[in-house]
């Protein structure tokens, strides 16, 4: 990915398995965030394709990248601020939902159906995040904490092949990173899904990724299992400044 002169991803490549837990990291301004642009289609790659699930995704649109089975969240929040926590998911539940615009707007049995059906399965997301009784919550009166959980929430309701988070316990405080890292795990099986996360903390992503892959300006520096890892030289040069 070339931003004018500057190259901000330089031969990139990695293949993730389905139902891997995939940590990226890297110092700050390696590319980290530009990447998950590309997978997701916020950006078109200068360069190279990107494959999901046999299918070539290079260039297509936020929107098509979704239906294809990746979803995503965002570094600073995104929602939906001055909706209910619970229309923030139905928003992101709409491609499973099976009525016509005019049976929409004629309100037939179908809608009703349908719509009692996705009330009670986004209702079921927001469970696993321990966060049903927020459901009539303006979203922009959520704890942070839990604005963080509504994303995922938000995304997972897309029904993904793969989710990619990004630095999803930002702020969050050491007891809060803990049971999200859980929760994480239990999606995963859950739902049958693979996932690709960013983080800063080293500790963090140690602890729950099967895979790690470092980067630092744009580049691979490493790749492999945590403490692979956790003993390579260029890391420690990276993060230490050795
Ligand atoms: N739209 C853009 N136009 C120009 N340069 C960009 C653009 N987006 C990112 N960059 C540059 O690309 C490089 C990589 O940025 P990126 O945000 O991907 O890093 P990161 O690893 O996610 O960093 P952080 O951990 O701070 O979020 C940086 O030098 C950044 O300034």
């Amino acid at each position: 990915m070339q931003f004018g002169g500057l190259r901000a991803v330089d031969n990139f490549e990695v293949s993730i398995e389905e139902h891997e837990l995939v940590g990226l990291i890297g110092p700050n301004g390696a590319g980290k965030t530009t990447i998950f642009n590309m997978l997701t289609g916020v950006y078109t790659p200068t360069e190279g394709s990107i494959t999901l699930a046999g299918v070539d995704v290079t260039g297509k649109k936020p929107y098509e990248i979704v239906r294809h089975g990746a979803a995503r969240t965002f570094q600073n929040i995104r929602l939906f601020k001055d909706l209910t926590v619970i229309d923030n998911i139905k928003i992101a539940y709409h491609n499973e939902m099976n009525y016509s615009t005019l049976e929409g707007i004629f309100r037939g049995k179908r809608y009703w159906a349908e719509e009692k059906k996705a009330q009670q399965e986004c209702l079921d997301f927001l469970k696993i995040f321990d966060m049903e009784d927020y459901a009539d919550t303006l979203a922009k009166n959520l704890p942070y904490g839990k604005q963080r959980k509504l994303e995922i929430a938000r995304a997972l309701a897309t029904n993904p092949k793969i989710l990619m988070l990004d630095e999803p316990a930002a702020g969050m405080n050491p007891q809060e990173t803990h049971e999200l890292m859980e929760t994480i795990h239990f999606i995963r099986d859950k739902f049958d899904i693979t996932i690709l996360l960013i983080e800063h903390d080293m500790n963090l992503v140690m602890g729950i990724c099967e895979r790690i892959v470092v980067i630092d300006y744009g580049k691979i520096i490493a790749k492999g299992t945590p403490d692979e890892i956790k003993n390579n030289p260029d890391v420690i040069r990276v993060y230490l400044g050795e």
